[in-house]
């Protein structure tokens, strides 16, 4: 976990038809990791890409590659997105059906595990599993697509995970509606990644999604600081 506040740009909203140059475009404009969402039409009601997609841009940049994985089961998977590149592999409470085993499959794999929570799962979730993970994600839209409007009663969840974890050094983590208005609020709230996808990939060139991220990470570093 580090100090300051990570911007992950969701690479869901850049362009797939030019994706290893978006990816290599965004971490050049001041990306700290990359976030890759893996989705199966069945976990959710959307369908984007696998392994060979993750380790077909491997390649275009060293940034932190953390793959959000919206699929059920995952642990059949798991080892090939280690192997296909991933940092950080992050697998959903909801899609079980063994959270803690999906968890110690991940670390020995050497790679960080996390746990996302979808809107409506508490995080008592995650209590029993603490002392296995690197990273929470908390949910802060439906997932499944971008582009959706951030749901502000997950400010209260992001506090409360911030409670569960004390002192631990685990990263918190919050992905949907991630804007400069929302990045303050979920930052004064105890996030400290910010995945963002429609507001970092707007403009479509080098400038403006290096505007884009510093405008969130500003906001949430001035949030964080008041
Ligand atoms: O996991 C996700 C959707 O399930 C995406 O990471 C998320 O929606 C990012 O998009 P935006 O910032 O546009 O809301
Ligand atoms: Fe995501």
């Amino acid at each position: 976990m580090s100090g300051k506040t990570i911007i992950a740009p969701s690479i869901l909203s850049a362009d797939f038809s030019n994706l290893g140059d978006e990816v290599e475009t965004v971490a050049r404009a001041g990306a700290d990791w990359i976030h890759l969402d893996v989705m199966d039409g069945h976990f959710v009601p959307n369908i984007t890409f696998g392994p060979p997609v993750v380790k077909a841009i491997r390649n275009r940049t060293d940034k932190v590659f953390d793959c959000h994985l919206m699929i059920a089961p995952a642990d059949p998977y798991i080892a090939a997105f280690a192997d296909a590149g991933a940092d950080i592999i992050t697998v959903h409470a909801e899609a079980g059906p063994h959270l803690h085993r999906s968890l110690q499959s991940i670390r020995g794999l050497g790679k960080k595990a996390g746990v996302s929570l979808n809107p409506a799962t508490p995080e008592s979730a995650i209590e029993h599993v603490l002392d296995t993970l690197d990273l929470v994600l908390v949910m802060t839209v439906n997932p499944g697509f971008g582009g959706q409007a951030f749901i502000s009663g997950m400010l209260e969840k992001i506090r409360r995970v911030k409670a569960l974890v004390g002192n631990r050094p685990i990263d918190i983590e919050v992905d949907g509606g991630i804007a400069p208005d929302t990045a303050a609020l979920v930052a004064a709230a105890g996030a400290n990644v910010l995945v963002a996808g429609s507001a970092v990939f707007k403009g479509g060139s080098e400038t403006s999604y290096r505007a884009n991220m510093e405008a969130i990470r500003s906001a949430a570093d001035r949030a964080v600081s008041a």
